[in-house]
């Protein structure tokens, strides 16, 4: 318990300032979700004990409970189906429908039912504290935390405060939206009936998930694009899984927005900028989110609330003076994904261990121990639609603004691995190479089952593997892999 853990009571508040206690740690992280816990465990094992977990809602985060678990947990069966449908033999053995209520319930204990009691025992286990309440800077390593109680306690950083407060869904400024009760993601993936119809406002990552869950599930589906789907991908992965989509019965709208929102009879209305007026029973709004530090105290640290936290290397918060602030995960701003944001975890944890014992001071060097160099260079993600889409490193785009000396290699996944995976088998996949350094910057599949496939093109772009000895890394036959061998033929060698 954090009680038995020896914290050094420095003060009560009561002799300083007012009410509460005021008491010095070794570290204090300020939320508990991936990104948090990973923090702490690597400060306390790099020597640190004692390290603060402030958090004030569930242990966990947002991803445990309302994102990445519950989502996936959504989309596995009704894909699992779909793969089954594919492949004569196995299609026949298909008599029956999806059970709906499975799935949901499925989903319910992939998120341990929205109680993090077993988070919290890992918490201890690791010999980490929890303090449980809502955190906010007040000055140079101070944290003042509020209990639910109203009871303050402020605790003193010896070494680093670090900031993984995640981040939160931005409504968009549709006309009336703010006046009609809507799903984010927490409701969707936390939905406990299907509705007859669904409009999913944004075709980005969230979207295009959810609306291939619930169009699976028996949803009539209609997704309101905005300008592109997929945007932060290349053009080609938007395009596939649209058309997968609306093969579905999925209506994907493109280049029509949203003008003006409204709820009556229990039916939502979106009417776009054309004057079309969209119809349905649930509205789900995923056009985006942002760093959650509006209520942070940043403005007590001279930086300003509602922003990033604009990180260096190591993690520690630009803007401020000494090496006592650091920050990771989505409130960054950067590669807002889970294994991200363990990752600049893992860095934060020993960096502030590391400069406590007085080693790494200054300035990290690119992919050293301490940096968080891939979460500018090579950022993998998988969008678990139908075509999945992974992708890791640049798309074309985002490689000619970077200057790079870009070739693109691109084809159709069409390989003995593919044809055998499913009947009918179409992906596709392409490589951005940086020609004058002879090595991939970027890659992107989009198939049945991809996912598993981007952790080699991961390794070619963080190891800046030559293309002439990728050549050497040979593709088992018969594998959807297979492509990285057509990929490089297409690229010359
Ligand atoms: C629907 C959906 C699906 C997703 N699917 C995937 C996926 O498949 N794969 C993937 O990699 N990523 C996925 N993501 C992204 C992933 O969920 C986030 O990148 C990840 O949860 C960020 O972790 P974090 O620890 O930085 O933030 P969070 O998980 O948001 O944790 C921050 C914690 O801080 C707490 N907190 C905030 N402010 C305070 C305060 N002032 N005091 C005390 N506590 C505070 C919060 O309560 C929260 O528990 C998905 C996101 C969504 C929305
Ligand atoms: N599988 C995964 O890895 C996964 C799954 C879900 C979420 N996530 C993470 O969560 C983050 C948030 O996801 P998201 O889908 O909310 O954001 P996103 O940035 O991926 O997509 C938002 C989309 O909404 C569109 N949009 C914005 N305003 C609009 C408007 N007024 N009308 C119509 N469209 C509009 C944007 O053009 C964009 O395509 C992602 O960046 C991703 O990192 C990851």
């Amino acid at each position: 318990m954090p009680g038995d853990r020896g914290w050094g009571i420095v003060a009560t508040m009561s002799e300083s300032s007012g009410t509460g206690t005021e008491r010095e740690v070794d570290v204090v992280v300020v939320g508990g979700g991936s990104t948090g816990e990973n923090v702490a465990d690597r400060a306390h094992r790099g020597g640190l004990a004692d390290v603060v977990v402030v958090e004030n809602e569930l242990v966990g985060g947002e991803c445990s409970y309302w994102a990445c678990m519950p989502s996936k947990a959504l989309l596995r069966p009704t894909a699992a189906l779909a793969a089954a449908r594919r492949l004569p033999g196995a299609a026949a053995a298909v008599t029956g429908e999806v059970d709906v209520q499975a799935v949901l319930d499925r989903r319910t204990s992939f998120t341990s039912g929205y109680d993090d009691s077993s988070q919290v025992e890992w918490v201890e286990g690791a010999g980490l504290s929890l303090v449980r309440g809502t955190a906010r800077l007040d000055g140079e390593r101070r944290v003042v935390v509020t209990a639910e109680d109203g009871q303050v306690t402020t605790l003193v950083a010896r070494h680093a405060v670090v900031v993984a407060s995640g981040s939160e869904p931005t409504t968009p400024p549709v006309d009336g939206l703010g006046d009609v009760p809507h799903w984010g993601s927490r409701e969707a993936t936390s939905a406990t009936e299907v509705p007859r119809r669904l409009l999913v406002l944004g075709a980005g990552v969230v979207g295009l998930e959810m609306a291939t869950a619930f169009r699976r599930l028996g949803a009539e589906v209609t997704v309101v694009g905005g300008s592109a789907v997929l945007g932060a991908f290349e053009p080609r992965a938007g395009e596939l899984v649209a058309d997968a989509l609306r093969e579905e019965g999925v209506e994907v709208v493109v280049g029509d927005r949203a003008a003006s929102a409204a709820r009556d009879d229990g039916e939502v209305r979106l009417t776009l900028s054309s004057g079309r007026e969209l119809v349905a029973d649930e509205l789900l709004v995923a056009t985006g989110r942002r760093p959650r530090t509006t209520d942070l105290g940043l403005e007590t640290v001279g930086l300003e609330p509602g922003a990033a936290l604009d990180i260096d290397a190591s993690g520690r918060v630009r803007g401020v003076e000494g090496t006592w602030l650091y920050a990771a995960g989505d409130v960054t701003g950067l590669a807002p994904l889970t294994h991200m944001g363990k990752y600049a975890a893992r860095a934060v944890g020993d960096v502030v261990a590391a400069r406590a014992r007085g080693e790494a001071q200054g300035e990290q060097a690119p992919w050293s121990p301490y940096a968080t160099t891939a979460l500018r260079q090579a950022v993998p993600q998988v969008v678990f639609t139908d075509p999945e889409v992974a992708s890791v490193g640049l798309t074309e785009e985002q490689a000619r603004e970077a200057g790079v000396d870009v070739r693109v290699v691109a084809l159709d996944i069409a390989v003995a691995g593919s044809s055998l995976h499913a009947d009918g088998y179409t992906g596709w996949a392409c490589l951005v190479l940086d020609d004058a350094r002879g090595v991939v910057v970027g890659a992107t599949f989009v198939g049945q089952d991809v996912a598993e496939l981007l952790h080699s093109a991961t390794v070619a772009v963080v190891g800046e593997v030559p293309l002439d000895r990728l050549w050497h890394a040979v593709p088992s036959y018969p594998t959807i892999s297979e492509v990285w061998l057509r990929l490089l033929e297409a690229a010359g060698l």
